[in-house]
């Protein structure tokens, strides 16, 4: 069925683990996904940028993944991830995701706020719950450049001022993430110490992580190796997500290790079958490949395997 993560945000922060929240595009990374987590009897949240409404069109991932929930019988959250205002998340409340993310991390404290407290009123008269964001992460967000600079962590006691006043039920922080493929430049490094702290400020307050795709190397070279040209690509060492999950944090997302590890696969097939013109053959592969770097995710990473 259709879930909030209510639910399995209180059960992953008493079981100091973390659900992954995968970014959809398409059938076969949506198919990928859902077998993994049915496999491996996961709770999941399946998440739906602008970007990807843009691409697929919105009936469409809405109709696919109903149809995954029907063949799997998982509880899914479907959750529109940083929504830019108001308008989109209104629409994808009434359009029946389950739950929304407010991205006013680029506007002051005060605006934020406003903000976040609008859509989590109309959210929360429908049943449907609220991520926003404080702080600013470092690298490119959907079309929104931020320059390291500009990154701004998040502060703990403005994390606290925020919770109260808008009433939101869950808060995306940034502690030196970011999205993409290229995190870091020199080693990579979380700020645990602001990790502790939101979490001791805000004990039983679901926090979300971002950016939190590690990057593995493997996948990269793999890229690399059939064509591909992703030098220097960095992320998120995996000791560092399992220690953040027994933290405050209970929502991982993921895009960018999914989009690697799809690539791969499909340049890898491309390129060792050079007489082939199936798209159902180098599509498969990168389903499967999507399925097994979410497996991987479930058991080594986030901790939630058999937690449905
Ligand atoms: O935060 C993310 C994804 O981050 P990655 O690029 O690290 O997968 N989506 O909202
Ligand atoms: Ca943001
Ligand atoms: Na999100
Ligand atoms: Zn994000």
């Amino acid at each position: 069925a259709l879930v909030t993560s209510k639910e399995m945000f209180k059960k992953a922060y008493e079981g100091q683990y973390a659900v992954g929240a995968f970014n959809v595009n398409n059938m076969e990374i949506i198919q990928g996904i859902v077998e993994a987590a049915k496999e491996e009897n996961a709770p999941l949240i399946l998440q739906v940028s602008a970007g990807a409404r843009k691409y697929a069109k919105p009936a469409y991932l809405k109709k696919l993944v109903e149809a995954a929930i029907e063949d799997t019988g998982l509880d899914v959250v479907l959750h529109l991830d940083h929504g830019e205002n108001f308008e989109i998340c209104k629409q994808c409340i009434d359009d029946g995701f389950t739950s929304v993310m407010i991205d006013g991390s680029k506007y002051s404290f005060e605006e934020n706020i406003a903000l976040t407290k609008k859509v989590v009123e109309y959210a929360h008269e429908r049943g449907v719950v609220v991520e926003a964001e404080l702080g600013r992460l470092a690298g490119i967000e959907d079309n929104v450049n931020v320059s390291e600079k500009d990154a701004i962590y998040t502060d703990p006691n403005q994390a606290v001022e925020f919770v109260e006043r808008t009433g939101v039920d869950s808060l995306a922080i940034a502690i030196g993430t970011s999205h993409g493929a290229y995190k870091f430049k020199g080693e990579p490094k979380l700020d645990f110490e602001r990790l502790e702290k939101i979490t001791k400020l805000l004990p039983n307050f679901p926090l979300v992580l971002h950016g939190a795709s590690t990057v593995i190397p493997e996948f990269v070279e793999a890229c690399n190796k059939y064509g591909g040209n992703i030098p220097g690509a960095k992320g998120v060492p995996e000791d560092m997500l399992r220690r953040a999950s027994k933290l405050g944090i209970c929502k991982i997302n993921i895009d960018t290790d999914l989009r690697l590890a799809m690539t791969a696969a499909i340049r890898k097939y491309l390129t060792e079958n050079p007489e082939v013109f199936d798209p159902r053959k180098y599509l498969g592969e990168g389903r499967k490949a999507i399925k097994e770097m979410v497996r991987h995710k479930i058991k080594n990473v986030l901790g939630c395997s058999n937690k449905k």
